[in-house]
């Protein structure tokens, strides 16, 4: 059995606690004093409102699913302590410098940094962009004004420009694009459309290179408890544990 110390008792946390089957979360850490001990109560983990404590609970991997703050705050630590770590606010390796410290680090002790394919699909052939010429990339996200915390009456853009930028911008709402320029090996191009006629989360992506050319749309379905995070994230992760131990590795 795995063990797993959940950083964030949130939307995500809550679907993956749910869904344990080969891994058990035994610690779990929030800065909501109150929401870290009703979530150990009720998936009977042991509530952490101190990191350091937290991190020295003995668990195989660190599951982040809280913030791109905790996750800069915290990764490195994590590794240092001889601990896998899963990202979900991938928005934090936006910072170049910091990203390759994180691999640095997971290199010399041996750990691994997974990146789960989170509200997007593709992101596996979407790799060959680290051997092979790309000509364009665009991810066009569209969500509805409430998964923005804003309002519109008509279709609106907020951002146009590199991923870099607009996950720093909209660091609950594009981390995708940062999963897409890691994936690909370039800063991609990214849009960001509010539309209060489309109440899904949408993600559209145009990639054209060596091998051709592709056009992915998925349009997701917010989660129940945070209209920013599509579902989709959350069983994302949740499929990345329960392939963790599994001999057979699917996709590129
Ligand atoms: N990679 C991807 O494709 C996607 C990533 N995400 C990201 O996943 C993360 C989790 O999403 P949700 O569960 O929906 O969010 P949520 O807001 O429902 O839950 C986050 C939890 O983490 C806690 N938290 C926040 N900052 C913290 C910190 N510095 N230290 C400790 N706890 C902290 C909050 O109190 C909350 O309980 C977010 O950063 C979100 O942007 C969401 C969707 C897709
Ligand atoms: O859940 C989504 O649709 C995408 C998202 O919020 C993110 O990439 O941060």
């Amino acid at each position: 059995m795995i063990t797993v110390g959940l950083l964030g008792c949130g939307n995500i946390g809550r679907v993956i606690a749910a869904g344990q089957e080969n891994f058990k979360i035994t610690a779990v850490y929030d800065v909501v004093p109150a929401r870290v001990e009703a979530f150990g109560k009720e998936f009977d983990a042991k509530p952490f409102s101190d990191f350091t404590a937290f991190l020295a609970e003995p668990t195989d991997i660190i599951v982040e699913a809280a913030s791109v703050l905790a996750a800069t705050e915290h990764a490195q630590e994590v590794l240092e302590a001889g601990k896998d770590i899963v990202i979900m606010s991938v928005g934090a390796l936006a910072d170049i410098e910091y990203r390759s410290r994180l691999i640095e680090t997971a290199r010399q002790l041996k750990r691994k940094i997974h990146i789960p394919s989170g509200a997007i699909m593709g992101l596996d052939n979407i790799s060959i962009g680290q051997i092979s010429r790309i000509d364009k990339f665009v991810l066009r996200t569209t969500k509805n004004p409430a998964s923005l915390a804003r309002e519109a009456t008509e279709r609106t853009q907020l951002f146009s420009g590199k991923a870099h930028d607009c996950v720093r911008q909209y660091p609950k709402n594009t981390n995708v694009a940062e999963s897409l320029s890691i994936a690909c090996g370039r800063d991609v191009d990214v849009e960001l459309w509010m539309d209060p006629n489309e109440d899904r989360n949408m993600h559209e992506i145009f990639f054209e290179g060596e091998f051709g050319e592709a056009y992915i749309r998925v349009r997701n379905l917010p989660s129940p408890d945070n209209p920013a995070t599509s579902y989709l994230a959350a069983l994302s992760i949740l499929t990345l544990l329960k392939n963790l131990d599994n001999p057979l590795v699917i996709g590129a």
